[in-house]
This record gives structure tokens, C-alpha cells and sequence, in this order.
């Protein structure tokens, strides 16, 4: 067990604090918070963070690997921004829009989190017009959702104009949940956004992914996340 008070002139002197700084600084305070809660928090965000992020890349890799056109272009799109060597700085990462609607576009087709439930609070009747009592568990299917043609029509193309900003415009805002919408989405969705732009200049400046698997062909497993029945495989070439 870690002594709080023994590092507490470590933590305070820094301006911005790191999130286990800030979770002990609030419990040293009288928050309501204890070493239990904290490692909940902590818990949570490795959980959260992880799996979420391991399965989208893995639906990316997947995506590009059968879809070499998309690659070609994030590739192209890498290389004006950073050319070939450069480290991403946060302000390149802003300048990646067409990478960002394949990944906005992967995680509709491939939500990481498939489903989210809430349980009503009250009773309220759906603009459908279906009662829900208080205390209803709902589960809000966020894959079926996201690949209702009615909202996206052909909804199986991979096509990252859909994320162009007039055509979000034209949709209701929650069409696209991938990081839920309401009070307690997800905490991480812009760093989410950011890793997964990292990790795509790391990997695609150097290597080139072929198809193995076809993306029509895979089936899923139920799960909190959304995980595929076999492992997917995609071919890793030198990029020459
Ligand atoms: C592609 C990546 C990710 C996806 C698709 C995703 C999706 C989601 C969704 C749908 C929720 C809401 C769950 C619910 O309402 O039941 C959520 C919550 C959460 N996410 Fe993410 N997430 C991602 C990445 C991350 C990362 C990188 C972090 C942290 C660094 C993170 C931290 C959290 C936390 C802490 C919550 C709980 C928030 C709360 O209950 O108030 N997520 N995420």
C-alpha cells in the first residue's frame, strides 16, 4: 500500500496532474473517495480503455487490409502530413480528417461496445409509442443501429464520406454512438480518437496490410465487447 502522505509534496507541486494524482489529492482532501474507490477508477479505465481500443484496431487492420484503396489514401494522407519519419505532434493528429472518417467509419460498422443498458428511471412512453415502465432494463443496440438502412443507406459500404460535415449535419445526432451519448459516455472518446490515429501513423508509414480473412466472412461472438468468433488475420509486409 502506497503512503499518501510521503509522496504528497511529489503530486502537488506539478500543475497539471496525472488522473491517480488527482484521485489521491482528492481523497487526502476529505473527497468521497478511499483507496477501494480509487482502485475502482482505475479498474475501469484500464477495462475501458484497452479492450475498446485493441478490438477497433483490429477491425482497422482488418478494413485496410481487404480495402486497399482506403489504405492508399490514409497512407497518402499520413505522409503530407508527417512525411515519412516524423513523430505525430497533437496538432498534426487534428490535420488527419480523412483518417479519422475511416475511423469514425469502422467504429460504426464495428462498434467496440456493441450494446449499452440503462434502466429506466421513470415511466415514458417512446415516440414510437411503446410504454416503458419504471425500473425497465433497455438495451440500446448500438450494432444494429449503426447498420440500419433507413439512417445509413447501404449500410454495409465502407464509405468515409458519410463523415464529411455536411452529411453529419443531415443526421440526428444520435445516429452515431459508438461512445454512447448521454451523461456517462465515454470519458476517453477524444484520446480514443487520438490513439488509434497514433497507432495508424506508426504502423502504415512502415508496413502494408494484406487481405488474409474477407470482411464479409466474419462472424461475432456475444460479449460486452464486440469480439469475433476466430482471431482475424491480415497480412504485415515491409512497406517499400
Ligand atoms: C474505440 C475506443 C472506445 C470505445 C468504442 C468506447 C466506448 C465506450 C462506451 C460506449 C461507453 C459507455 C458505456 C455505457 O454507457 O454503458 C464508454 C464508457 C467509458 N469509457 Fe470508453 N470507449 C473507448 C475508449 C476508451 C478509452 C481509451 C478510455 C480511457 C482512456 C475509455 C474510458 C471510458 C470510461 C472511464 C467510461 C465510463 C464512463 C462513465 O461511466 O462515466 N474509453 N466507452
Amino acid at each position: 500500500m502506497v503512503n499518501v502522505s510521503s509522496h504528497l509534496s511529489t503530486y502537488s507541486k506539478k500543475k497539471r496532474l496525472a488522473m491517480l494524482d488527482l484521485l489521491l489529492v482528492a481523497k487526502n482532501e476529505g473527497f468521497d473517495i478511499d483507496h477501494e474507490g480509487i482502485r475502482e477508477e482505475l479498474d475501469l479505465f484500464m477495462f475501458a480503455g484497452h479492450d475498446t481500443i485493441s478490438m477497433a484496431i483490429s477491425f482497422l487492420f482488418l478494413i485496410l487490409a481487404n480495402l486497399q484503396d482506403i489504405q492508399d489514401s490514409i497512407v497518402d494522407e499520413i505522409l503530407s502530413v508527417l512525411g515519412p519519419e516524423k513523430p505525430p505532434s497533437y496538432k498534426d493528429l487534428q490535420h488527419l480528417k480523412y483518417t479519422e472518417r475511416c475511423i469514425k467509419q469502422t467504429l460504426r460498422l464495428f462498434p467496440s461496445v456493441p450494446s449499452i443498458f440503462r434502466i429506466a428511471s421513470e415511466t415514458f412512453t417512446t415516440k414510437t409509442g411503446y410504454l416503458i415502465p419504471k425500473g425497465t432494463l433497455m438495451e440500446i443496440h448500438i450494432f444494429d443501429s449503426h447498420r440500419n438502412e433507413n439512417i445509413y443507406p447501404d449500410p454495409l459500404k465502407f464509405d468515409p464520406d458519410r463523415f464529411l460535415p455536411e452529411n453529419v449535419k443531415r443526421r440526428h445526432p444520435f445516429a452515431y454512438i459508438p461512445f454512447s451519448a448521454d451523461p456517462r459516455n465515454c470519458i476517453g472518446q477524444r484520446f480514443a480518437l487520438l490513439e488509434l490515429k497514433c497507432i495508424l501513423c506508426g504502423i502504415l508509414r512502415k508496413f502494408k496490410l494484406e487481405k488474409v480473412d474477407d470482411i464479409n466472412e466474419v462472424e461475432f461472438r456475444l460479449d460486452v465487447m464486440l469480439r469475433p468468433k476466430k482471431n482475424i488475420k491480415v497480412r504485415i509486409l515491409p512497406r517499400v
